[in-house]
């Protein structure tokens, strides 16, 4: 026995459900499938979710309502097919998948799952009396007592692994619990923590996240994707796990990060959770400990480089084309330079891909930039920038700046790269080097007689912008702040490397070592720093406020590309997002409390440049781009079930 609509059939009666469905999916708009069965009938249930497959995919054929690419529907979430979003509180859905979502496995369903906060009516219908304690707790109630638990834990690890114990249990709390706290909660799922987490994977693994690739599937990847349980994917984040975070190669212990990331683009920029792929591709780890470590969980053996390299992440890319369509969003994380710049020019020209270390960093950076110039004064051509690090995250911002100092002064980009110099490990990047250069610094290399130490190329080029996107920590010096500060009235300090203990320097050492005058911005957060009697605080410069925004004005507008110019769009709607009010307290970042709102406003620019590139395939374009990026985004509030 299963029922629809409020009506009971047996199990053979799915003819008649099927015609229920087409008339119910022909009235509405925004198609709602009601399917609920007995688990009385469990024996039948095998069948049932057959027959279901099939009757769904009869209806969906025949149904001229069901429109596949006009998912973005009002507060539906990107990609909301099925109404779920779309349902106003008070109107009732019903849990579905292709098997039966009641009683015990609606409890250990996360999607669906709302643990104490089933209503006594939904406890009734959906077989629940007894399963819970008597009590039912608001969606809030629910949110508070879980603030309350993970602040009795003084271990970040420990939060960060009551956090995914929620997001595997239940999802919409995962997610309300998260967007309601994002600054506190951001550092636990996110930078520091999930580093830490990524370096002790294997020894606190407990149910797997995302789908795994080895070298084992090759030649298999198409079935593994279909082994993925949702269909309807927009956003993958892949890494390889060579270079995570400023910690290494961890290999297949880096899944952490596009777990991070992708639960990122749901709180942050409202992409609906089960649109979102993490992915993690193992070919081996040259982490000695790691190869070491009993509890590893990856392939134990090391790095395959070369052409058998090439051909699995050639067969990932095809088949993830193959599965999901020209549309899908593929972000590359964290691999290591001598692959990432490789793959995005290999990918870029075919796919929907930008690599967010380069590309993201870039723009979050520049937006900094933009908002330090209101308290520092001059344009982007009358500063000099120098760098520490000239890797994807130090060449991508230098080329980023090179691109907006070039579109504001039309002079050629070599002429604005002039304005750019770059420290790598052998020291300062100049034009004798250049033979032994990696392709990636060439540009960067002028004429200047070589120098080895940080503090010296900072006394000689004078920056008064200087950027740590080392992975080093400590190498911002005492004397490197202090000489920063002789010759510039505010200094502009970036140190980006992540985690905390890879910071260039910290907060309070910018401030102290500049006598209160650094603007300073770094990749982790840092505390409030209290010097002389004044309390500073300082931005987080993170690809965290660009890539969810980035990513929904890219699927809002059904971009088939990623433009350097989007980039650029998305660094002045974030700069635009710095009040005066953030300024006054030598913020160049708004407050991550308020990220939704920005999301939506770079994802609206994003997609505006979409549109006047010709690169968005989402036709007509929304009058507001702003209201309808706002209304695409995914609410994490319960919804009520028949
Ligand atoms: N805040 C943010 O949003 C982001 C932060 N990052 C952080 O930036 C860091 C670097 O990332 P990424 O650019 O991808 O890494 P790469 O490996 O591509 O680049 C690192 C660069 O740093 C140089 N370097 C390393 N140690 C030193 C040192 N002691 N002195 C001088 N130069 C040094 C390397 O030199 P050589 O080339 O000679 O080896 C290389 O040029 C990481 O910690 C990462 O977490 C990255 C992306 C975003
Ligand atoms: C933030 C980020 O992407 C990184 O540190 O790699
Ligand atoms: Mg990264």
């Amino acid at each position: 026995m299963f029922s629809l609509n409020g009506t009971n059939f047996p199990n053979n009666s799915l003819s008649g459900v099927s015609r229920c469905l087409t008339q119910s999916r022909k009235r509405v708009s925004f198609p709602m499938v009601v399917v609920s069965v007995n688990p009385n009938g469990r024996s039948a249930d095998r069948n049932v979710s057959v027959l279901m497959e099939n009757t769904l995919k009869e209806m969906k054929e025949n149904s001229p309502v069901i429109d596949e690419d006009s998912e973005s529907t009002v507060t539906g979430g990107v990609g909301d097919v099925y109404g779920e979003d779309t349902a106003t509180e008070d109107q009732t859905i019903t849990p579905w998948n292709f098997s039966v979502a009641s009683g015990y496995s609606l409890l250990r369903n996360p999607h669906y799952n709302k643990g104490l906060a089933f209503s006594e009516k939904e406890r009734d219908s959906h077989y629940l009396r007894g399963l819970l304690p008597p009590v039912v707790f608001s969606h809030e109630l629910q949110v508070k007592k879980l603030m309350n638990n993970l602040r009795q834990y003084d271990v970040p690890l420990q939060r960060y692994m009551a956090m995914m114990d929620l997001q595997e249990r239940n999802e919409r709390l995962f997610y309300k619990l998260l967007m309601e706290n994002v600054e506190e909660l951001l550092p636990v799922v996110y930078t520091p923590t999930v580093g830490e987490a990524c370096q002790k994977y294997g020894s606190i693994f407990r149910r797997p996240q995302g789908l795994f690739i080895s070298l084992k599937e090759k030649g298999k990847i198409l079935e593994v994707l279909k082994n993925w349980p949702e269909k309807k994917i927009q956003v993958i984040v892949v890494t390889d796990g060579e270079r995570i975070l400023g910690l290494g190669d961890l290999g297949c212990q880096g899944m952490g990060i596009p777990v991070g990331k992708l639960s990122l683009y749901t709180a942050l920029g409202g992409i609906r959770p089960s649109s979102c792929l993490p992915v993690t591709i193992d070919v081996g780890t040259n982490n000695e400990k790691l190869l070491k470590d009993e509890f590893y969980i990856g392939l134990r053996q090391r790095r395959t480089r070369g052409q058998e390299y090439a051909e699995l992440l050639d067969e990932f890319m095809s088949a993830v084309k193959q599965t999901y369509g020209e549309k899908v969003l593929i972000q590359f994380e964290d691999f290591a330079n001598h692959n990432a710049f490789d793959l995005l020019a290999k990918y870029g020209t075919s796919h929907l891909v930008f690599n967010d270390d380069i590309q993201g960093t870039a723009s979050v950076v520049l937006a900094g930039i933009m908002a330090a110039l209101n308290l520092v004064g001059g344009n982007l051509a009358q500063h000099r920038f120098l760098f520490l690090g000239a890797g994807e995250a130090g060449t991508g911002i230098a080329e980023l700046i090179a691109l907006e100092m070039s579109k504001q002064t039309g002079a050629p980009l070599e002429e604005s790269r002039k304005k750019t110099w770059m420290v790598d490990s052998k020291g300062l990047i100049v034009r004798s080097r250049m033979e032994s250069l990696k392709h990636f610094k060439r540009p960067w290399a002028h004429d200047h007689e070589p120098v080895k130490e940080l503090v010296n190329a900072v006394k000689l080029i004078k920056p008064t912008v200087l950027i740590g996107s080392s992975g080093t920590g400590k190498t911002f010096t005492k004397e490197v702040v202090q000489a920063m500060a002789t010759f510039n009235k505010k200094p502009i300090i970036f140190a980006l490397s992540n985690p905390t203990s890879q910071s260039e320097c910290t907060a309070e050492e910018a401030y102290t070592w500049s006598e209160g005058r650094a603007i300073f911005a770094s990749g982790s957060p840092f505390t409030p720093v209290e010097y002389k009697g004044k309390v500073f605080v300082s931005g987080q410069g993170n690809n965290a406020y660009i890539f969810p925004g980035l990513g929904l004005g890219l699927i809002i507008s059904g971009a088939i590309r990623v433009h350097d110019d989007m980039l650029l769009a998305a660094s002045e709607a974030l700069a635009a997002e710095v009040s005066q009010e953030n300024l006054e307290k030598g913020l160049i970042y708004p407050p991550f409390a308020n990220i939704r709102k920005i999301s939506a406003h770079i994802a609206a620019k994003v997609a505006a440049k979409a549109y006047e590139l010709g690169l968005a395939t989402r036709l007509p374009q929304p009058e507001n781009l702003v209201a309808y990026a706002e209304s695409c985004m995914y609410s994490p509030s319960y919804r009520s079930y028949r």
